[in-house]
């Protein structure tokens, strides 16, 4: 048998047959090296706010703007830089408005088509021409390729501009290409997207978010524990199942499941109605203001109680099902006194809010009763075969992982399950024991199994698994004592809401723990970061997402309206461009109209957290350590072509 370097030089001689050809190609990838680093943006807790995440995603989190800034400086007021960012955000919606004010629309076009020429040709001066090309919308490939590179053999270069322009306008395209050339920018303003965890629950859009990433350029996906919940749901998991309804009613939300997924919820609508005909359900009210009349909100109520008490239920089961889980304390159900209304928990007994429990049968609480057990029979169908939510799954899955290591930084979600004392905190899986980056490795290969294992025992354990992740003590992406869902219904004592967190939370200040966790995740003390989200920052109460001199940032986007109130701002995203890494603070995002209308954006503060001393370049990256590589096989290719130990491909 030939050599293995052998045959990977004959393969690689198939795609470089010639001398020329393989030195070519090792001139453009050391021409890609030397140019600047591509800008990443990072998002967390979007929450299905799908109205704020678009406005972020379009605005790349103030880069638009920065390269407005870049180009005009001090040529143009910031009162035109804000409509033109608003134009570049949503050139249809804004050119509507821009028609009913303006008379002379040719010369509009004409200013506005000039200087977005010149913001293209900016945002664009950080790429290929290949990958320019491939970014450049059908219609107007040609014409936007001309516009943007410097042509240095035409002479008057003002006329050879103007003549095209001129064309565009007459021949009455110049809308569609603003629109084309705006979305352009906005596509190569950030080349590579990271999400953070936590897509879906509590906002009305996770669905539209989830389409909006399937067209995206270049993303990658930290599951969030409310991400898991939703795939634990999709694989069949009726712990998921229960919990994700329970948070669509709570919030209003039962929309996303019925119109956005097609899952059928009458058979629970009709059974809540039945069951709690003459009840008030007043521990039940929802969060958030959904846009309901009384009678739907009575109906959503209802539904949210129903579906919490079969949670209960059904959660009981699988923690009887998993005794190495050790949740047993979490099962309250056997503690109620049904006589009495009261529950019993570490010895103390508490009054329930709420008394009436016409499904649950105290010698056997946590069984379901037979009309509850055909509700979730079909439920789980309905999860099962929904295909576009399996589609919106396999998509999270392949694009998705626990943690990620990207350009020396270490993103997940939640946190590292750590001891008191820092050290990490070994937890045990199906009778083995796993700390820190083996723990989240385990974890992610159950999640996999429970979507495609064939062994059926390990493709249970899988889909238990992403209930456990959302919920468990020692949930890398949970990552608090408990979750308190009963206590938070039914019990008036605030102490019992308490979830604790992980000693994690609270470390995140020593240099000595962060640099444990970088190393266990492979990455060395400096020049490195972890990048979390999960848990909202109070910056109303002074907190501040920057731990550790700038080594870690907990960046909850803060997108969930609901949680507003308790941060006082909306929440922060992060840029990572050439030039460093770019804290930005968001306000609370009104509307789409409001943004376009009063020409708002979010109101954003930026800090530099980090600021290189030279420019990062595709050399420093990790797709620069791929291209070196790729470099030095064709060196090898080449010496072998000269050396005459392999022959040209003619
Ligand atoms: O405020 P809500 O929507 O009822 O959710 C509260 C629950 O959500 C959690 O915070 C988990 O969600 P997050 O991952 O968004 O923090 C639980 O710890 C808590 O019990
Ligand atoms: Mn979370």
């Amino acid at each position: 048998m030939k050599e293995l370097e052998e045959r990977y030089l004959e393969r690689l001689s198939e795609l470089y047959p010639t001398i020329a050809k393989a030195s070519t190609e090792i001139i453009n990838l050391q021409a890609i090296l030397n140019l600047p680093k591509g800008t990443e943006h990072f998002l967390t807790d979007i929450h299905g706010e799908y109205e704020a995440f678009s406005h972020v995603l379009k605005n790349g989190s103030g880069s638009v703007r920065r390269k407005i800034d870049d180009v005009f400086g001090n040529t143009m007021s910031s009162r035109d830089k804000q409509s033109f960012a608003t134009l570049i955000y949503y050139p249809a919606e804004k050119m509507e408005r821009v028609k009913r004010e303006e008379s002379n629309m040719e010369d509009w076009y004409r200013i506005t088509l000039y200087r977005l020429i010149e913001v293209c040709k900016r945002a664009a001066s950080k790429y290929t021409r290949s990958k320019v090309r491939k970014a450049l919308p059908q219609d107007f490939a040609y014409v936007i390729e001309e516009l943007i590179t410097e042509k240095a053999e035409v002479t008057d270069k003002e006329s050879y501009y103007n003549a095209i322009v001129n064309t565009i306008i007459r021949t009455g395209r110049a809308e569609k290409f603003i629109v084309a050339m705006s979305e352009l920018i906005q596509r190569l303003t950030v080349d590579h997207l990271h999400i953070v965890g936590d897509i879906y629950d509590r906002g009305p859009g996770p669905h539209i978010i989830m389409d909006k990433l399937m067209d995206h350029h270049s993303v990658d996906i930290q599951w969030g524990n409310h991400d898991v919940l939703w795939m634990g749901a999709a694989a069949g998991q009726r712990g998921c199942i229960a919990n994700v309804i329970r948070i669509c009613a709570r919030y209003g939300n039962l929309d996303i499941l019925e119109d956005g997924y097609g899952i059928n919820l009458l058979p629970l609508a009709t059974f809540a109605l039945n069951t709690y005909e003459d009840d008030a359900c007043g521990c039940f009210k929802l969060k958030g203001e959904p846009n309901y009349n009384p009678n739907e909100m009575l109906m959503d109520i209802k539904m949210h109680k129903a579906i919490s008490i079969i949670q209960f239920k059904v959660e009981g089961q699988v923690v009887k099902k998993n005794p190495s889980f050790k949740m047993d304390d979490r099962n309250l159900l056997h503690h109620i006194d049904y006589d009495k209304g009261t529950i019993e928990i570490e010895g103390k007994t508490y009054e329930l809010l709420d008394t009436n429990f016409p499904t649950i049968d105290p010698k056997r609480p946590y069984a379901l009763t037979k009309e509850e057990e055909d509700i979730m029979e079909r439920l789980e169908q309905a999860f099962l075969h929904c295909e576009k939510l399996q589609r919106h799954m396999r998509f999270l899955l392949n694009k998705g992982s626990l943690y990620k290591v990207y350009n020396n930084n270490l993103l997940y979600h939640g946190c590292v399950p750590l001891k008191e004392d820092g050290t990490l905190k070994p937890v045990r899986i199906f009778g083995r024991s796993y700390k820190g980056r083996s723990l989240y490795e385990v974890l992610e290969s159950y999640v996999r199994k429970g979507f495609y294992a064939l062994d059926e025992k390990e493709k249970e354990r899988g889909k238990d698994i992403m209930w456990y992740i959302w919920l468990h003590e020692n949930s890398p992406l949970f990552g608090k004592d408990k979750m308190a869902t009963f206590e938070r219904y039914f019990l008036a004592d605030k102490e019992t809401h308490r979830e604790k967190k992980n000693p994690y939370y609270s470390m995140l200040q020593d240099v000595r723990v962060v640099d444990r966790i970088l190393a266990e995740f492979g990455l060395p003390p400096e020049g490195t970061h972890i990048i979390n989200g999960h848990v909202p920052v109070k910056s109303k109460d002074g907190e501040n997402p920057v731990k550790c001199g700038g080594k870690v940032l907990v960046i909850d986007g803060g997108f969930s309206r609901a949680y507003q109130k308790e941060t006082g701002i909306a929440g922060y995203t992060l840029i990572y461009n050439s030039y460093g890494l770019i804290l930005v603070a968001h306000e609370p995002f009104e509307s789409t109209d409001a943004a376009i209308e009063k020409e708002s954006d979010i109101h954003s503060d930026s800090t530099i957290v980090k600021r290189v001393v030279q420019r990062k370049i595709v050399g420093d990256t990790d797709v620069g350590k791929e291209l070196k590589e790729q470099i030095a096989d064709l060196e090898v290719l080449l010496e072998a072509y000269r050396s005459g130990r392999i022959a040209e491909r003619m």
